[in-house]
């Protein structure tokens, strides 16, 4: 699977952690910055991983920031893109099975990095269930402004 990930500088150490992690694991994981911890604003970065899912470059995103909020908020300006903001195993594998997110974000400074491992191995390895599609259909009716 290929994964596309962001952060900005609040994020930064923990995308370099999780970088490693999936790697090791056999995922390839495309990195969209930011590059080194100099202050940044997570929109740019929000928006360039957003894009990258929405034109197929990548599976799906990860994005990174102090508490996950901005970079969700950011996300979910971009067309196509359902970005969940999580914070634990059942609200990562939830994202992914009940609201086919394509996208989560998470906290850099808000969580240590092994319950951000855990949240990225909950939500990659859950599946999109179907009995939720009417759903996530209306969800991009009102996108579409119908
Ligand atoms: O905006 C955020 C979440 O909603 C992010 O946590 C940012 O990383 C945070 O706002 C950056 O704050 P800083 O004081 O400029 O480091």
């Amino acid at each position: 699977m290929k994964i596309g990930i962001g952060a900005d500088h609040a994020g930064f150490n923990r995308k370099t952690e999780i970088i490693e992690y999936l790697t090791k694991k056999g995922y390839d994981v495309v990195d969209f910055g930011a590059h080194s911890v100099d202050r940044v604003d997570y929109p740019d970065y929000a928006k360039t991983v957003s894009e990258a899912v929405v034109n197929k470059e990548v599976e799906v995103g990860l994005l990174v920031c102090g508490t996950g909020i901005g970079m969700s908020i950011a996300a979910n300006k971009v067309k196509g893109i359902r970005a969940a903001h999580v914070f634990d195993e059942l609200t990562a594998r939830l994202a992914r099975e009940h609201n086919h997110a394509n996208v989560i974000a998470f906290g850099g400074r808000n969580q240590t990095t092994s319950e951000s491992k855990i949240i990225v191995d909950a939500y990659l390895n859950a599946h999109e269930e179907s009995r939720h599609q009417h759903r996530v259909d209306k969800i991009a009716a009102i996108e579409n402004g119908e």
